[in-house]
């Protein structure tokens, strides 16, 4: 495995010129990041903070190709998504990338261990180990059957961590994943994501508000004052 730490590395995802353009009904549009170059590199552990409707989650949507930009371009390992096909970036999205969001979306009718199967499953390649290792990594393996709404916030939240990592992306994108926890939880889930890249190499980028788990990341970017 590459050191996350070698500098001079190329950027796992680069963001070249990004614009996003909203448009209002009955009003002129909103035009998003401003024209933001952004460059992360691999093995790293990022936070985006800014104040609130700077472009924060676009930014995470354009990088993971949830989104598309209306200005600049996306760059994963060098390579531009743009002009990509809807099927091109399906594929993307769950080959390198994994999505952990505030509101985690478990499937209720659905265990632990079914929930981290999931993404394993509709990619044709289900294991069951895994998804028992995984659910062992964030601190879960002996709740692997319950359903999440035997399970606190702090632990749903756990399970989204180890869902979001089945299918061994590359890069990990969360939009505030401790926003709705309280301190223990969210210091829990941060040594959880310093394992994680410690022992697999991922990626990881959090968007948050907390000041507290920005500061305890490698980086801090600042939208609105890149
Ligand atoms: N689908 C949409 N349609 C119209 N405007 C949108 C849409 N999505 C986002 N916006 C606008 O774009 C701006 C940036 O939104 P975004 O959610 O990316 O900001 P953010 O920095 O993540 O905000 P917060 O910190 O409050 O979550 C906001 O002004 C928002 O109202």
């Amino acid at each position: 495995m590459t050191d996350p730490m070698t500098p001079n590395q190329q950027p796992i995802l680069q963001g070249r010129q990004l614009a996003r353009l909203y448009h209002m009904a009955g009003q002129h549009s909103v035009r998003v990041l401003g024209g933001l170059d952004i460059d992360i590199l691999p093995g790293e552990l990022v936070a985006i903070t800014g104040k609130s409707g700077t472009g924060k989650s676009t930014l995470l949507h354009l990088l993971g190709g949830l989104d598309r930009p209306d200005e600049g371009e996306v760059f994963f390992r060098g390579e531009s998504l743009k002009g990509a096909s809807e099927n091109f970036l399906a594929r993307y999205r769950a080959e390198h990338i994994g999505f952990v969001f505030q509101f985690h979306h478990l499937l209720s009718d659905f265990n632990a261990l079914e929930n981290v199967l999931m993404p394993m499953t509709i990619a044709g390649q289900r294991d069951s180990q895994r998804g028992r290792q995984l659910l062992e990594q964030v601190g879960l393996g002996h709740r692997w059957n319950h359903y999440s709404s035997e399970l606190s916030g702090g632990e749903q939240q756990r399970v989204a961590i180890a869902r979001a990592l089945a299918n061994r992306p590359s890069v990990l994108l969360m939009d505030e994943p401790t926003g709705n926890l309280d301190e223990e939880n969210s210091a829990h889930i941060l040594d959880i994501l310093q394992t994680i890249r410690r022992e697999e190499g991922t990626t990881i980028v959090i968007v948050t508000h907390s000041l507290q788990l920005a500061s305890q990341c490698e980086r801090n970017l600042v939208i609105g004052a890149l």
